[in-house]
């Protein structure tokens, strides 16, 4: 039997490693591999999952199940870093019984998916489902989205034009790759806004995918995996704006599409301990509303204090807590990653941080 594998995917900050906690967390004794790849190079989504002390992170063998991709977009860099990843992992002894596999915000799923069908992987592992885990919080602060009215005056002055808001591709890409859609911080919309957006994104999906609404992600694991999809084998219903050509479905070994995070970048910054992580989320409020900021993570060394302060930006929304003791070994350091669209003004960012 093949080894089902579910691809989590969704936009920037959407709650995808807080659904993979939960479901670590409520595994029932499923052995999961999780397979991590994030923008931004601190590895911060690896360092929630494995902060949450969840038994299982290693199996009897001492294998690490948490494995993490470098840095960089799974679905750039399947060949390299997917593929033999995956080799590796159906080389163990203990096999696991579910890979779950956490994309980056900005990743597209199809090629991923597309992964699956080399020969090394296909006879072994089956994509169980693509589950597409959508802010909709964001959403109905209109995010992904132009304005509607520009939008349509476009298309009707000219039907071809594929209006090209990143945005709002990667979003529909998601969608549309989606088995399953988790409408997720439900706790941050008025009900009925989530009714108008649930139907407009049911319009967007393909047909029989179902939607669950969740708030922190907090869905049973029986629900979300086991969906059966065999992803890898319907490719050609799951549209993308990134392919290049109408081969792309084939079973070939031409990775190649015209994705590129050229839209996007990210960097991280060192700041010293830090005595006022109140002062220091307005700085970064400040710095969100000036420049084209989506995503802001990472971990504080608040003087004095024992545990780690974790700080989680999503848009113009923040999040602090303390998570964990710092361990004897590891250095107190205060880092974040900041990804935002290209042209990014890192000098000033970075100096009006240290200001
Ligand atoms: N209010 C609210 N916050 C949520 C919910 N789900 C996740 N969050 C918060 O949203 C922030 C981002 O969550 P993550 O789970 O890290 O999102 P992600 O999709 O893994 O983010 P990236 O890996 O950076 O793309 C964190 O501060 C979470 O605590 C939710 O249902 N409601």
């Amino acid at each position: 039997m093949k080894i089902p594998a579910t691809v989590i995917t969704g936009f920037l900050g959407a709650g995808k490693t807080t659904l993979i906690r939960h479901l670590l967390e409520n595994a029932n004794g499923k052995k999961i591999a999780l397979v991590i790849n994030e923008f931004g190079d601190l590895g911060v989504d690896r360092e929630m999952v494995k902060g949450c002390g969840i038994a299982g992170c290693e199996d009897e063998d001492g294998n690490d199940n948490v494995i993490e991709l470098a840095n960089g977009c799974i679905c750039c860099t399947v060949a390299d870093e997917f593929l033999p990843t995956m080799e590796a992992l159906l080389e163990r002894d203990n096999l696991p019984d579910h890979i779950v596999i956490e994309t980056s915000g900005l990743a597209l799923p199809k090629p991923l998916v597309k992964a699956f069908n080399w020969p090394e992987i296909k006879t072994r592992v089956t994509v169980d489902g693509v589950v597409t885990v959508i802010d909709t919080h964001a959403v109905d602060m209109g995010r992904f989205a132009d304005d509607e009215a520009t939008i349509q005056k476009v298309r009707e002055s000219d039907e071809s034009l594929d209006h090209d808001n990143p945005l709002e591709e990667l979003f529909e890409d998601q969608l549309q790759c989606a088995d399953m859609v988790l409408l997720n911080k439900t706790d941050l919309v008025e009900a009925t806004r989530l009714t108008e957006i649930k139907s407009d994104l049911q319009a967007r999906v393909r047909d029989h995918v179902k939607f669950i609404e969740t708030d922190h992600g907090q869905v049973d694991p029986a629900i979300l995996l086991g969906l059966d999809a065999a992803a890898e084998d319907d490719l050609h219903h799951r549209h993308s704006h990134h392919e290049h050509d109408d081969h792309d479905d084939d079973d070939d070994h031409d990775h190649h599409h015209d994705h590129s995070h050229d839209e996007f970048e990210s960097f991280s910054v060192s700041l010293g301990p830090i005595a006022d992580p109140v002062d220091l989320e307005n700085k970064l409020l400040a710095l969100v509303d000036a420049h084209d900021i989506l995503r802001i993570k990472g971990f504080l060394d608040v003087p004095g204090k024992p545990m780690r302060h974790v700080v989680q930006g999503v848009g113009p929304r923040f999040q602090r807590y303390f998570d964990r003791p710092w361990a004897n070994d590891e250095p107190r350091t205060s880092q974040l990653v900041i990804i935002g669209k290209h042209g990014l003004d890192k000098t000033a960012i970075e100096e009006a941080l240290a200001s």
